[in-house]
C-alpha cells in the first residue's frame, strides 16, 4: 500500500501498536502502562520502572529485588574497557565517547550477537546497568581521574553519582537524580527510540540498536537540548538580559532550545515535575542564577509562543537539577541515554515480538529518462 501524500518527518504517522508509553499532547499528559508520570516520579524508582516497561507490568517486591539485584551484578565493566575509555582524546563530545564505548562493550559480551527475545532482555539487564559505569568512567576519564569501582550497596542512582565524584552523595540528592532518570526513561516513538526500532527491526543485535539510538539522542533537536539550554543561560549571563535576548532571536527566527516539542502543544508534564523540584532546590538554598533565568525565559517563551501551541519541553529544566547536583552540562545528554536506555530496550523489545522490517518510503522527484554521459563528454 502506498500514498503519495508526504508525512514530512513521519509526524502523525502510525508505524505500531504499544503497551508501554501513552501520550496526550493536548492536554500535557503522559503515562507509562497507564499510570500518570506524575505518580512514577512521587512513587518510583528508575529500577522500578525500567523492570515495569521491560516486563509489561507492575513488578512484585520478589521481580523487582531480582531484577536489582541483577543490574548491581552487573555494574563493573570489562578493565580493558576503562582502559580504553582512558585513551580517548581530551575535550570530545561525551556522547561520542558513549558512543563508541557501548558498542566496545558489545566485543565483550559472549551473547551479543543473540537476537531472541531472551537474549535481548538478559543484554538490556547489562546495558541498563553498565551505561553508568561507562558515563561516570568517561566523565572522569576526561579529567585525568581514575575511574571509580562501582558500589553494591547503593541505589542505580546514588551509585552513578557516586561514581562520578567518588564520594556519595546524600539521601536526597540520591533521590532528586532518581526522580530526574524516571522522567526520562520512555517517551513514545521519539527519534532515538524509533532509530533503535529501526535497527532492530532489521534483525541486528542489541547493541547494534543501542548505539544507533545514543546516535539519534545526541542532536540538539532532542537530547541534546539539554545542553544547549545552559549554553544559551551561559550566553545569557544575568535574569535582566533573558528578555531582550529571547525577544530578538523569535524576532530573527531562531528556535529556543529545551521549547516545542512534536508532539506536546501544551506543558511537557515532566517539565513542570522538574521545575516544581528546581523550585524547591530555589526555595531552601536560594534561587540559583540558573533558574531565575529560566523564570524569565519561561515566561517570555510563553507569552509569545503558547498561542502557537509552543511551551517548554523536559530539556528546559532538566539541566538546572544536574547542575545543582554538581554536574557538567556536557553530561546532561550522556544522563539522558542513562535513563532512556530502558526505554530503548523495552521498546525495542515490545516490537520484536512481532517484527517486520521497517522501511518508508519518498516521493521520487528527481530526474526521468536520463542516460549516462561519459565524464569526458559532460560540460
Ligand atoms: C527530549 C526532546 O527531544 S524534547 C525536544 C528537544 N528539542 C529542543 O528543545 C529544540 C528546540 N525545539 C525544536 O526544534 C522543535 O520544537 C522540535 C524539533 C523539538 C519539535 O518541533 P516540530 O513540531 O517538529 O516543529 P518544527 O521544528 O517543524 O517547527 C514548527 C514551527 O514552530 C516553530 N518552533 C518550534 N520550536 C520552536 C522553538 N523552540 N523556538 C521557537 N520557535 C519554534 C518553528 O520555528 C516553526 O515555525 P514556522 O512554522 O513559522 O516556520
Ligand atoms: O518524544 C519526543 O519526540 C522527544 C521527547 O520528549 C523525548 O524523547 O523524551
Amino acid at each position: 500500500m502506498t500514498t503519495t501524500a508526504i508525512a514530512k518527518g513521519l509526524e502523525g504517522v502510525l508505524f505500531t501498536e504499544t503497551k508501554l508509553t501513552f501520550i496526550n499532547g493536548t492536554e500535557g499528559i503522559l503515562t507509562h502502562l497507564g499510570i500518570p508520570i506524575q505518580e512514577w516520579a512521587e512513587n518510583s524508582t528508575f529500577e522500578e520502572l525500567s523492570l515495569a516497561l521491560l516486563s509489561g507490568h507492575l513488578p512484585t517486591t520478589a521481580e523487582l529485588e531480582a531484577f536489582d539485584a541483577k543490574l548491581k551484578a552487573n555494574r563493573a565493566v570489562p578493565q580493558e574497557l576503562l582502559e580504553s575509555i582512558k585513551s580517548y582524546p581530551r575535550g570530545i563530545n561525551p556522547m561520542q565517547a558513549l558512543r563508541t564505548a557501548v558498542s566496545h562493550l558489545g566485543l565483550f559480551d559472549q551473547q551479543s550477537e543473540e537476537t531472541t527475545a531472551e537474549a535481548r532482555m538478559e543484554i538490556s539487564v547489562r546495558l541498563i546497568a553498565q551505561m553508568s559505569t561507562l558515563i561516570a568512567a568517561i566523565n572522569r576519564a576526561q579529567q585525568g581521574l581514575e575511574p571509580v569501582t562501582p558500589r553494591t550497596d547503593l541505589t542505580h542512582a546514588g551509585n552513578f553519582l557516586y561514581m562520578l565524584k567518588n564520594e556519595e552523595p546524600t539521601p536526597e540528592q540520591s533521590k532528586l537524580f532518581d526522580i530526574a532518570l524516571v522522567l526520562h526513561v520512555d517517551h513514545g516513538m521519539n527519534a532515538s527510540t524509533f532509530t533503535a526500532i529501526a535497527t532492530a527491526s532489521t534483525l541486528s543485535d542489541q547493541y547494534s540498536t543501542a548505539v544507533s539510538a545514543i546516535g539519534a539522542l545526541k542532536g540538539p533537536l532532542h537530547g541534546g537540548a539539554n545542553e544547549a539550554v545552559m549554553d544559551m543561560l551561559d550566553e545569557i549571563g544575568t535574569p535582566d538580559k533573558a528578555a531582550d535576548f529571547i525577544t530578538a532571536k523569535l524576532d530573527a527566527k531562531e528556535k529556543i532550545m529545551g521549547v516545542g516539542h512534536r508532539v506536546y502543544k501544551y506543558f511537557d508534564p515532566r517539565s513542570r515535575v522538574l521545575r516544581d523540584y528546581a523550585a524547591h532546590v530555589a526555595e531552601k538554598e536560594g534561587k540559583s542564577h540558573y533558574y531565575q533565568i529560566l523564570e524569565v525565559i519561561e515566561k517570555t517563551v510563553i507569552d509569545r509562543l503558547a498561542s502557537r501551541g509552543i511551551y517548554p519541553n523536559v530539556d528546559f529544566y532538566s539541566g538546572t537539577v544536574y547542575s545543582d547536583l554538581g554536574i557538567a552540562k556536557e553530561y546532561f545528554t550522556p544522563i539522558f541515554a542513562l535513563a532512556r536506555i530502558s526505554g530503548w530496550c523495552a521498546s525495542v523489545n515490545e516490537y520484536e515480538r512481532d517484527n517486520r522490517l521497517l522501511r518508508p518510503d519518498a516521493v521520487y522527484s528527481g530526474a526521468v529518462d536520463a542516460h549516462y554521459v561519459k565524464i569526458e563528454d559532460r560540460k
